[in-house]
């Protein structure tokens, strides 16, 4: 009977539920529990509740039931900035007309802190996230990875349990959002503080997450380590969404296959294959994606097929050509029954 009791999760979720006046229920009695010092990324399609359940742990939005706990505190009515969570937004939100030393040490100053103590504060985690000598520029005359650090610093001054990051990579550009993606993912791993990060891109939350969240309609498809989620997806629309797979109609039920896991090869008389035509052909470097249609008149679905670069070169195939797909039973993912059939 020495059981330990199991630790505090950073962030637990318990029927957690949103709906606006105007329209349907947003958030629906979603359950989760985020582990203490863990990258979470709540990953979704546009309207899928996301940003409403972030809004609600931040203390931005009322929530209409259910509860929210932070290390085991009930946090559900208490005021933002009594929670212990801090919120980096997308455009960073700074305020242009101050240095970035009075923007991260802006919330000391609402709390009437002095000015040399707050000062100190700020400068410290200024030169935390490598931003110290720029402490007196605008946010005007800062890179978008620099702004992104000044968002941080000041996100972490009121030293905050949890931080919630609602899409902060999408004000960047494609080369810089990989940058700031890894430099997200090694501050927190350095400050040891639970991440939650709202995105609508699949690449993103596999680079950063512990834990990924998949979201539809304001309920939760799928939760577990992105290699978990992309390797066996739980449900048709996580296998759809997370991409790379093709959802096919068998014998046995509809199964997931990565595109990567298809085999093809010319259509010749008694193969045993699905035989389909090749539509698109489309050069991506270190591998050639290819577009298929079944020739079996099921469902028209399009099919997809990503063939290493050397592979294709020895085998070649063009648009027009029919071909013999193959894949192994144990690649093929079956859906486990949804709890709600
Ligand atoms: N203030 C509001 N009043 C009424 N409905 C709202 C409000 N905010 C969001 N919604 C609705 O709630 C649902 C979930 O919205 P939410 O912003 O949480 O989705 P999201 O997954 O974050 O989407 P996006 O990626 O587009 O930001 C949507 O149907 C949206 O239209």
């Amino acid at each position: 009977m020495n059981t330990l009791p199991p630790l505090p999760a950073g962030i637990e979720l318990i029927a957690l539920t949103k709906q606006y006046a105007a329209g349907s229920v947003a958030v629906d009695s979603i359950n989760l529990r985020i582990a203490s010092g863990s990258y979470c990324c709540l990953l979704g399609p546009s309207g899928c509740g996301k940003s409403t359940t972030l809004r609600m742990i931040a203390g931005h939005e009322t929530t209409s039931s259910g509860d929210i706990l932070l290390e085991n505190r009930n946090i559900t009515h208490l005021p933002a900035a009594g929670r212990g969570t801090a919120m980096m937004f997308q455009s960073f939100a700074l305020f242009p007309h101050l240095s970035a030393l009075d923007n991260v040490a802006f919330s000391l100053k609402m709390k009437g802190v002095a000015k040399d103590e707050r000062h100190r504060q700020a400068q410290d985690l200024l030169e935390r996230v490598a931003m110290g000598h720029l402490a007196q520029r605008k946010p005007g005359e800062l890179s978008g990875g620099q702004q992104q650090r000044v968002a941080l610093a000041r996100a972490l001054i009121t030293q905050p349990r949890v931080l919630l990051l609602d899409e902060p990579l999408s004000a960047l550009d494609p080369f810089l959002r990989i940058q700031m993606r890894a430099e997200l993912r090694r501050w927190q791993k350095e400050l040891g503080l639970t991440f939650i990060h709202v995105t609508h891109s699949q690449e993103e939350a596999m680079a950063l997450a512990d834990t990924m969240v998949v979201m539809n309609h304001g309920r939760i498809e799928q939760v577990g380590p992105p290699h978990e989620v992309y390797n066996r997806p739980a449900t048709e629309f996580v296998a759809r969404f997370m991409g790379g797979h093709n959802v096919l109609d068998t014998t046995q039920g509809k199964v997931a296959v990565r595109n990567d896991h298809i085999h093809l090869a010319p259509l010749a008389n008694g193969e045993s294959g699905w035989p389909a035509t090749v539509h698109d052909v489309e050069y991506q470097g270190t591998y050639v994606l290819l577009g298929l249609r079944l020739d079996n008149g099921q469902t028209g679905e399009n099919i997809s097929v990503m063939l290493p670069e050397a592979s294709f070169a020895q085998r070649p195939y063009a648009p027009g050509d029919q071909v013999s797909m193959t894949w192994a039973a144990w690649q093929a993912h079956s859906f486990p029954p949804s709890p709600a059939a």
